[in-house]
């Protein structure tokens, strides 16, 4: 059964998915911040689903200990499911937020699931299989719905996975944007705000087992509070459309 690398596994959405895949049959390797937590949840995934379950500490805004993770990719038993998870928002407004604030959340949303894809994948084309899941937001594709630059990050985890399964997709590389909505998670106590005041709050475990069906239907894009898939759909469309008028040697006519 492959092995799956979960980051953000010590709760939220990425515990969930620990779980689901272990129930799977999946050996995992756990990565987060909080040891107790990763280890109390090694110990119940192993007790009740018989798997292997690593732990990595790693604070993933700290480029020293994204490498500790990096070189698990690149040296250990290889990892044919990443799913990248971890992630976070900041409590400040854009224009009150500190720089270091700002520089952390790119860090964390952007470069580490952007470095841990580039160790896994190389193995995962070489191999000819593999999946990366990437965990957007819904936020990506509607992002004056918050402040700041959390929705641009989410964004990029929505292109970059559209980019990767362009390049990767042939050499039999699955990836997989998943764009959830409001979920009832820590993550907005961890960003100032009051999950009572939320709207349209899905519960975790059916985020994560939309998820995963739109995995095992192998989507591109999962966006799972949305009811008409037709939408998104013709938004690709229009995208698309547009890509035989980039290459023109001048400017439209609008402008001159
Ligand atoms: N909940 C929601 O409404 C939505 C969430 N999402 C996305 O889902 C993903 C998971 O979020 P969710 O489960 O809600 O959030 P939680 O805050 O509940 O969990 C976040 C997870 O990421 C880990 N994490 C946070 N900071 C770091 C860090 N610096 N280094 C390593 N690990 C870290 C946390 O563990 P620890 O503290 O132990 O490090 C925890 O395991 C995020 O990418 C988020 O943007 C997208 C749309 C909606
Ligand atoms: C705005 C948020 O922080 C939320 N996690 C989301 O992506 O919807």
């Amino acid at each position: 059964m492959p092995n799956a690398l979960v980051t953000g596994a010590s709760g939220g959405i990425g515990a969930f998915y620990a779980d689901r895949l272990a129930a799977r049959g999946h050996d995992l390797v756990l990565v987060a911040r909080s040891t107790d937590k990763l280890e109390a949840l090694a110990r119940d995934l192993r007790a009740r689903y018989g798997i292997q379950a690593e732990m990595i500490t790693a604070d993933l805004t700290d480029p020293a200990q994204v490498v500790r993770v990096v070189d698990r990719i690149r040296s250990g038993t290889p990892i044919d499911i990443l799913i990248n998870n971890a992630g976070a928002n900041v409590a400040s407004s854009f224009a009150k937020v500190a720089d270091a604030e700002l520089e952390a959340l790119i860090r964390l949303n952007v470069t580490a699931p952007t470095l841990l894809t580039r160790a896994a994948i190389a193995g995962m084309a070489s191999r000819g299989t593999g999946a990366i899941v990437n965990i957007g937001s819904v936020i990506g594709l509607a992002t004056e719905l918050t402040s700041g630059i959390y929705g641009a990050t989410k964004a990029y985890m929505l292109t970059f996975s559209q980019s990767l399964a362009h390049e990767f997709g042939p050499a039999g590389v699955y990836v997989q944007a998943v764009l959830p909505g409001a979920t009832r998670t820590d993550i907005w106590r961890h960003s100032g705000r009051n999950i009572d005041e939320i709207d349209g709050l899905m519960e975790v475990d059916d985020l994560v087992d939309a998820a995963l069906a739109g995995f095992d239907r192998r989507e591109a894009v999962t966006i799972p509070p949305l009811p008409d898939v037709r939408q998104w759909e013709a938004f690709e469309a229009a995208r698309l459309a547009m890509r035989p008028n980039f290459a023109n040697g001048k400017p439209a006519g609008r402008y001159v």
